[in-house]
């Protein structure tokens, strides 16, 4: 990604917002001052036709942003860069290169300034919507475009499944995209019209600035519980990433539909104009830190605490949930068709939000309503045996937990639990992963999710000191054949779990992206036990 085209720009003109050190107009010519006057500043005139953080993506007349990375820095490639004639380089120190240099305190934020004036400030035309949190991202920003959509906007939606607008589609390479890729995003869905975007946010987005510059309306937050300690090292610095998103949440709402080609201007939502909202699950433990760092006003939603907005008298079923919402000023009926006790905290997540923006709670309620599921969450699989196969994307202790408690309410027999984590990601989570699967699980089938370049049975070792004694435990390093294993032991009324990689179309193995998906084998190894329906 990173060479969507927006129209060329003046140098200076992308230059505009962002902190310069110092510049080598040319070469290994000495540093100066970027001039302030247009005739004085050598750039004057030069156009940009594009913007690239990755030197194999740039084209002639690009500008090129050397970014130090984890496992290489962007410097390294900045002859390569201008090989591919990048037309100047952004940097944080200068290279033996010879072209135009631009030296600026970080190259990531300078990208992420630059991408939003480069593709016109597209989420400053849109309302947007940000979701941050552990678990639910993916399920709540699903819920919130429902509610959206059904007030007749045109939503994107970006996340973990993919990138979309009505019936257009992109590919995710991340959850949240780079910034330039984002941008850019943002950008071609406001070109084919949307006024709506609802996207994941996830805690690197918000530590390496992807979504600076991006103007978010509403910011939701779902719960927070271990994962990614590879990266942020310690839960507090997890949470401290996750506080961007609400700390930087100032000023006004927009979001209002502009005036179609009739020059009519459609019905504004009353909270136009109002302050942005934070919204907030009182139920997690962290709320509180959520609300002080919020920027915004808060709405709180909750099942167990006081909220605002808030869900009781809640039933679970295998084919969903009903409950009644309180909101300030009423009270409506949500009958859902996800399951679960975690997915009515994210109804009601979703809820916040429209209610937030404004929209009549009887319609956010009937949206909700016509949502029947996200692929990869909670998907059932179906083909006419006597027992159930559900295949799931929890791969955290917290994931885990809600969705094989949601199963042994449902399972009239055993759970079978299939699971493995990730390589190359927190190595702590494993054994807690493990110790959940053992407690609400009969029989555990320890196998690989993405082993990545680690030894899938090194993996598997550091799940197992977490399995107690009492459950049934077998270890099966290959994904295929462990489901293939849960389904033969599978007797009448017994619900099989397959865990953690959901929505997943491959497996990586080493450096090796493999086509692999979780449902497509369960449905051909029930196929050839003689299982058919369609
Ligand atoms: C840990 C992490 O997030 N790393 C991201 C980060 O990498 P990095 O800063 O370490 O970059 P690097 O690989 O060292 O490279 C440095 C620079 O050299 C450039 N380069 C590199 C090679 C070359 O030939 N030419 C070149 O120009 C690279 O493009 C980059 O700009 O910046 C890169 C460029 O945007 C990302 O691709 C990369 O995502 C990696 C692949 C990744 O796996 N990220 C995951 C963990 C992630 O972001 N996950 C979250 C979801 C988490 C969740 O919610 O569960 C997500 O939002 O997807
Ligand atoms: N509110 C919730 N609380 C706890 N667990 C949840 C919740 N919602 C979903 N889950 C569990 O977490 C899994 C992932 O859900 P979802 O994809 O919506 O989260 P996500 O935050 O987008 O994850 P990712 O960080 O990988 O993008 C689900 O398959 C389910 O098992
Ligand atoms: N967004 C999560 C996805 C994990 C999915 C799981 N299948 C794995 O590969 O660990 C992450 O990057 O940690
Ligand atoms: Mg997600």
């Amino acid at each position: 990604m990173g060479v969507r085209r927006g129209a060329p720009l003046e140098l200076i003109h992308l230059l505009a917002d962002i902190e310069v050190c110092d510049i080598r107009p040319s070469g290994n010519s000495a540093a100066a001052p970027l001039a302030g006057a247009a005739g004085g500043n050598p750039f004057f005139g030069q156009k940009i036709s594009g913007l690239a953080y990755d030197s194999r993506r740039v084209q002639p007349g690009f500008l090129f942003f050397c970014v130090p990375g984890q496992k290489t820095d962007g410097h390294r490639f900045a002859a390569d860069a201008v090989g591919r004639g990048a037309a100047a380089l952004v940097v944080e120190r200068y290279v033996d290169v010879d072209a135009p240099q631009i030296r600026v305190p970080s190259t990531r934020k300078s990208m992420a300034q630059a991408a939003r004036v480069f593709y016109g400030n597209p989420s400053g035309r849109m309302l947007m919507v940000g979701v941050t949190g552990t678990n639910g991202k993916t399920t709540t920003t699903h819920l919130v475009e429902a509610i959206l959509t059904a007030q007749g906007r045109r939503v994107g939606l970006i996340g973990t499944n993919g990138n979309r607008l009505g019936d257009k589609s992109w590919p995710a390479e991340h959850t949240t995209p780079e910034s330039l890729d984002l941008q850019a995003l943002l950008a071609e869905m406001a070109g084919e019209g949307a006024d709506a975007a609802v996207m994941e946010v996830s805690s690197h987005a918000l530590d390496q600035l992807r979504v600076l510059g991006v103007d978010f309306d509403l910011a939701l937050f779902t719960n927070l519980t271990q994962d990614h300690l590879d990266y942020h090292e310690t839960l507090e610095r997890y949470r401290d990433a996750k506080g961007i998103l609400f700390r930087e949440l100032t000023g006004v709402m927009k979001g209002a539909k502009e005036a179609n080609s009739s020059g009519a201007t459609p019905e504004a939502t009353p909270l136009q104009g109002g302050p942005k909202r934070a919204i907030i699950n009182a139920d997690d433990p962290n709320a509180g830190f959520f609300i002080a760092a919020s920027a915004a006003p808060v709405i709180t939603y909750g099942i167990d605490a006081d909220a605002m907005i808030k869900g009781r008298d809640w039933t679970v079923t295998p084919q969903g949930l009903t409950c009644d919402v309180l909101y300030p000023g009423g009270e409506v009926r949500l009958n859902l068709q996800l399951t679960g006790r975690f997915n009515l905290s994210n109804a009601l997540a979703a809820f916040a939000a429209g209610w937030a923006a404004g929209i009549d709670p009887e319609a956010i309620a009937a949206a909700l309503g016509t949502v029947t599921g996200v692929a990869g969450r909670f998907e059932r699989i179906d083909l006419g045996q006597p027992f159930s196969v559900i295949v799931d994307y929890a791969h955290t202790p917290d994931g885990l937990e809600n969705v094989l408690v949601t199963a042994r309410a449902l399972a009239q027999g055993r759970v079978i639990t299939v699971f493995g984590c990730g390589g190359d990601r927190d190595r702590t989570k494993r054994p807690k992963m493990g110790a959940v699967v053992a407690r609400l699980s009969d029989v555990a089938i320890v196998t690989s999710d993405n082993p990545r370049t680690e030894d899938p049975q090194r993996i598997i070792e550091d799940i197992l000191p977490g399995l107690a004694d009492g459950v049934d435990v077998h270890v099966e390093p290959d994904r295929s054949s462990a489901i293939a294993l849960a389904l033969s032991l599978a007797q009448p009324g017994d619900l099989v779990m397959i865990a953690g990689k959901g929505h997943e179309t491959y497996q990586i193995v080493g450096a090796k992206v493999l086509p692999f998906d979780d449902r497509q084998i369960a449905r051909e190894r029930l196929r050839g036990m003689g299982y058919d329906r369609r």
